[in-house]
């Protein structure tokens, strides 16, 4: 029986809570009070205060640990790196930390190197890219293993026999042009500070940008003309659509989020291979406040110049909120899916489905998920659930070793997308099943049978506390839960592996591994595969 951690301050009420950070956050700041306990001393900061900071390691999220020297005083700050002195304005007090930003550094942090990317030091996407990838390797593996033990309440102690259960991180082997999906946004420019000289220039539009949200705003963009994570032939594109809607940008105009306006919202460039020739496909959807073909109809004459260019579709939304998804999809050139290569089938992808990002390290990840499903000749009397299936990934590339893979996903073009992919691959042993894993009726389970194997992939929020219930009750002899947030999973292993009092929700499960995966090079993100079992 592993040791369970007493010593963690969360609450089971607190930890059904967890969205995103801030637990994640208080798990930090509790592992750096008890790693140097005696250094604290009462200390209560105000709201706009500047303070010398030292950064000790990163949290969840990318943001670094920082303690204020004389008084141990944690505080978290964006964008501080670990070793790093910096100066730092509090703009948050969270009871027993503060969150703050940065100002300036004073030391550099350790692992420092020179970023590739002109736009480092301003994009918020890659916030890690000037720390070595061997120091943000480590960064991952440690907030994975600090959030399962402490959050999760498992401990940290030696499993006996095949080591700990807190597997070292798997790196990446592409550190750059590792994304096969960019989504970049049109709206007002925002000048970095090192461009303010330049701004004197009658060149510099600031109607007009191309590119990614500058951190923490959603109406300014970044204007940029390349992003090193994805394909150089998606740079061309990015470039040539950036000049050509800047000079055409009267009929051509950027959307300004604040005031609604304007016709170009997003721009998402999407990459995979012809299924026969490799050959690279890429799919340009253009999101758009209206339907106006004539007066897109220029761009996608440039466009169709790309032979790469297989699919041009246009969303058009007049959402007021930030999304790249149509009320409505017109195809204006070529097909309406693109289609890759994946554990030896083929998967189309359509402009508003899931696919994993980064397609080479999906490889890695779906190897680790098969492993964790400990398949044996037995398993082929077997029936796989799989939990927010997407397009339907996962589920199919196991399914010549199991009886019937049953496949579960809100979004109606996935589903439809999964159903193809079967076909295209001549998998008939798999069923796919829309529906909506976080409005569960008691129905829930009814049209599949008692599954053996269960995966869950879901996104950042985690499973629903009814799913949860199910995954107890199902009997399932081996249960995989895939996620993109440790912060959630930590919360969810704990329902499903802990016995809680006063609660149905009684932990049925036995956790055998957590292996952390790199998927995002250089950004926060930390993708990790969980192992358990059902105990008796
Ligand atoms: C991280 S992705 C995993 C997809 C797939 N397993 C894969 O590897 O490609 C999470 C998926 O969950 C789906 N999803 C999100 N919320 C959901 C919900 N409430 N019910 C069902 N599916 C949901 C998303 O549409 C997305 O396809």
């Amino acid at each position: 029986m592993r040791e369970i951690s007493h010593s963690c301050a969360f609450s089971s009420a607190t930890l059904l809570q967890i969205e995103d950070s801030s637990e994640a956050n208080r798990a930090a700041v509790a592992a750096e009070s008890e790693e140097q306990p005696a250094k604290k001393v009462p200390f209560f900061p105000k709201r706009g205060q500047e303070l010398e900071l030292v950064c000790e390691s990163l949290a969840f999220k990318g943001q670094g640990v920082c303690k204020v020297l004389e008084t141990g005083y944690v505080v978290m700050c964006d964008r501080a790196l670990p070793g790093e002195r910096l100066i730092a304005r509090i703009t948050k007090r969270k009871g027993s930390y503060a969150e703050a930003l940065k100002l300036r550094t004073i030391v550099t942090h350790d692992n420092a190197v020179t970023p590739p990317c002109k736009y480092a030091e301003s994009c918020g996407g890659c916030r890690t890219q000037n720390l070595s990838y061997e120091a943000q390797l480590a960064a991952k593996e440690d907030q994975v293993h600090q959030l399962i033990s402490r959050v999760g309440r498992f401990g940290r102690s030696e499993e006996s026999g095949s080591g700990s259960y807190l597997k070292p991180i798997l790196p990446c082997a592409n550190q750059y042009h590792y994304r096969n999906k960019m989504e970049f946004s049109f709206g007002t420019r925002w000048l970095p500070p090192n461009e303010f000289v330049k701004n004197q220039s009658p060149d510099i539009k600031e109607d007009f940008a191309l590119g990614l949200h500058v951190p923490g705003s959603y109406d300014k963009i970044l204007d940029i003309r390349e992003c090193l994570l994805q394909h150089d032939v998606a740079n061309q594109i990015l470039l040539d659509v950036h000049t050509f809607c800047e000079t055409h940008r009267n009929d051509l105009s950027a959307y300004d989020t604040k005031t609604h306006s304007g016709f170009l919202r997003h721009l998402t460039l999407r990459s995979g291979h012809d299924e026969h020739t490799g050959k690279l496909q890429v799919m340009v959807n253009i999101v758009t406040s209206v339907h106006h073909p004539r007066v897109i109809k220029p761009l996608i004459e440039k466009l169709v110049t790309y032979s790469e260019v297989t699919s041009i579709v246009n969303n058009v939304t007049s959402s007021m909120a930030n999304t790249g998804v149509g009320e409505k999809q017109y195809l204006l050139y070529g097909a309406p899916a693109i289609t890759e290569r994946l554990r030896g089938l083929v998967f189309e992808i359509s402009a508003n489905s899931f696919f994993q990002t980064n397609t080479s390290q999906a490889e890695v990840l779906y190897e680790v998920v098969e492993k964790a499903c400990n398949l044996t000749e037995a398993s082929s009397e077997m029936n796989m659930l799989d939990l927010f299936c997407g397009t339907g990934t996962i589920g199919l590339s196991m399914a010549n070793k199991v009886n019937h893979v049953y496949g579960y996903e809100l979004v109606q073009e996935a589903v439809a997308n999964a159903r193809r992919n079967a076909n295209r691959n001549n998998i008939l042993n798999a069923t796919f099943i829309q529906g909506d894993l976080n409005k569960l009726t008691s129905g829930f389970g009814a049209n599949f049978p008692r599954p053996d194997i269960i995966i869950a992939d879901p996104n950042r929020p985690g499973m629903h506390p009814k799913l949860l219930q199910f995954i107890l009750k199902s009997g399932a002899a081996r249960v995989v839960y895939v996620s993109c947030n440790p912060a959630t999973c930590a919360r969810d292993l704990d329902v499903l592996c802990h016995s809680k009092d006063g609660s149905d929700l009684a932990g049925g499960y036995r956790l055998l591994s957590v292996q952390p995966i790199d998927m995002f090079p250089h950004t926060p993100h930390v993708e990790c595969v969980c192992a358990l079992e059902l105990s008796n």
